[in-house]
């Protein structure tokens, strides 16, 4: 009876390739271009997919419909998180994304929706403003040093936000941690080209694991974890007793602790020591390699560059930079913005979800304790809703009433109640920093010593956020006057 009840259980779940025993499906998920595979297998196997890996139950959503209707519609079912092993275990296991369902979870996700939100974010536009100056008067002097200079651009946004601190330079200790810790996260999924790096979330040991690289790994990088959740944290309290404190999230909290009645203080404190920490583990990293994508797009399309500064120059004119202010009048901004998301999103397939309950969606039987990925870099590739999908084109987003065909804006941000808190300040951040650009500067194809274009290709270092591979590019100021207006508004 119970045979036939499992043999049963096992028809209706959703359908995917035939695994192989034990192992499951290891060995037919390759160790790159998972979201590329998925999708392809997804034509076969339909929208919703069981996969299985070692003994781990596995669901792939291939359309925005069915990431809604699981994620976003059942919301209550599955909003739970996997266990993240190797990230708990080097001191990551209280900032928000990694918490599991519950009690700490809603304290978690209401102290970044009110510090966060649609309203509250619009706060944080004269810091974008400010460090969008440094950033492009940075790239103008030291073109090749653009991934740097970008990745510092969010870093001190967030770093602001978080702590009210103010990065000076790359010998700055917060710099110097960032950087460390940027790299620790980067290579935590794929310790070598072992089979348990088939998703860089997911990666932890298996039992048959040789040694205990995991282990050694996690223990040796604790501490750089530990330092850099304290150092910053060390700091704003240290203004705060001095009366020096710049307004920010953790000074914030720190006072209003004054006035409030919390019963177990001590703890209530780590959790917003340890959320400070993800407001620049979660927010620097994502927008980075975003605007890196920026960059790579308008490399290869200098005809969407030039579409954008002919507007930028129509609204702006000559003599002044661009501004939040602007947002409404710079439409083809916006687009630009949407289609590098939509185009390669830096987390292709999001971060997974875990449900609660059994369930069944479509006649499918969704058993408790699946992961469940949403294949967001596919959903940008259904033809019947983006014409063209490979093209980067921003101009499938103008909307019908002026003959375009309105596509939809894809979110990259995930879904239902795990849903990116820090959207909104996301959007501003680099929608900020892509008008500036665009208003200041002009970016072209790098030529070989022949004289020949070199046009780069798109590859990236895979991670938990996906990064661009350095590329060879040419940026330099768009004309003196664009030079001149950046040179004044920096002093
Ligand atoms: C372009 C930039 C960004 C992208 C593409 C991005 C994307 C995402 C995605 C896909 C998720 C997972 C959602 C899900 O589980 O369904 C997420 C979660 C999260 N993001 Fe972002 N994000 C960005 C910027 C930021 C910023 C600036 C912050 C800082 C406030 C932030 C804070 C977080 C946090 C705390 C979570 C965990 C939420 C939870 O588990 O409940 N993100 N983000």
């Amino acid at each position: 009876h119970m045979v036939s009840r499992k043999l049963q259980i096992r028809r209706s779940l959703p359908p995917g390739p035939k695994a192989d025993p034990l192992i499951g499906h290891l060995r037919k998920i390759p160790p790159v271009g998972q979201p590329e595979v998925f999708h392809e297998w997804a034509k076969k196997y339909g929208d919703v997919m069981y996969l299985e890996v070692l003994g781990r139950k596995i669901i792939i959503l291939d359309t925005l419909e069915a990431a809604n209707d699981l994620l976003d519609k059942r919301s209550a079912v599955y909003s739970c998180r996997p266990n993240f092993v190797v990230f708990n275990m080097m001191g990551w296991d209280r900032g928000l994304a990694f918490i599991q369902y519950g009690k700490r979870f809603l304290l978690h996700r209401k102290l970044f929706q009110n510090y966060f939100g649609r309203q509250e974010s619009m706060v944080f536009n004269p810091i974008s403003y400010e460090e969008s100056i440094v950033m492009v008067k940075n790239l103008m002097d030291r073109p090749k040093d653009y991934d740097k200079i970008i990745g510092r651009y969010t870093t001190c946004i967030v770093v602001r936000i978080a702590y009210g601190y103010s990065i000076k330079d790359d010998n700055d200790p917060l710099a110097i941690l960032v950087d460390e810790v940027g790299k620790l996260i980067h290579n935590s999924g794929s310790p070598a080209s072992t089979p348990v790096d088939f998703f860089p979330w997911l990666a932890r040991f298996p039992s048959w694991f040789p040694g205990t690289y995991y282990a050694e790994y996690a223990r040796k990088w604790k501490s750089l974890t530990h330092e850099f959740i304290n150092y910053p944290f060390n700091f704003t309290k240290k203004q705060l007793s001095e009366g020096k404190a710049q307004p920010s999230f953790l000074s914030k909290h720190l006072t209003d602790l004054e006035t409030e009645e919390i019963e177990d203080e001590q703890d209530y404190i780590e959790d917003i020591k340890n959320a400070a920490g993800q407001i620049y583990s979660a927010g620097a990293d994502t927008s980075w390699g975003t605007l890196t994508v920026f960059l790579m797009a308008m490399v290869l399309h200098p005809e969407c560059q030039t579409k954008a500064q002919a507007q930028i120059d129509a609204v702006c004119g000559p003599d002044r930079l661009p501004t939040f202010e602007d947002h409404e009048s710079l439409p083809y901004i916006e687009y630009i913005m949407r289609e590098v998301m939509r185009w390669h999103p830096i987390a292709p397939m999001g971060v997974p979800h875990r449900s609660l309950e059994d369930d069944v969606y479509n006649g499918m039987f969704i058993p408790a304790g699946s992961i469940l990925f949403a294949n967001i870099r596919s959903m940008g590739w259904h033809e019947h809703i983006y014409k063209d999908a490979p093209t980067f084109d921003p101009d499938r987003y103008i909307p019908k009433s002026q003959g375009g065909r309105e596509e939809p804006y894809l979110s990259p941000f995930g879904f239902g109640r795990r849903i990116c808190p820090g959207r909104f300040l996301a959007e501003s951040t680099v929608w900020m920093a892509m008008a500036m650009i665009l208003a200041t500067c002009k970016i072209g194809k790098a030529k070989d010593v022949d004289e020949v274009e070199i046009t780069p290709e798109v590859d990236f270092n895979i991670g938990i956020v996906n990064h661009l591979k350095p590329f060879k590019f040419t940026l330099v100021p768009r004309t003196a006057k664009a030079s001149a207006l950046v040179e004044e508004a920096h002093r």
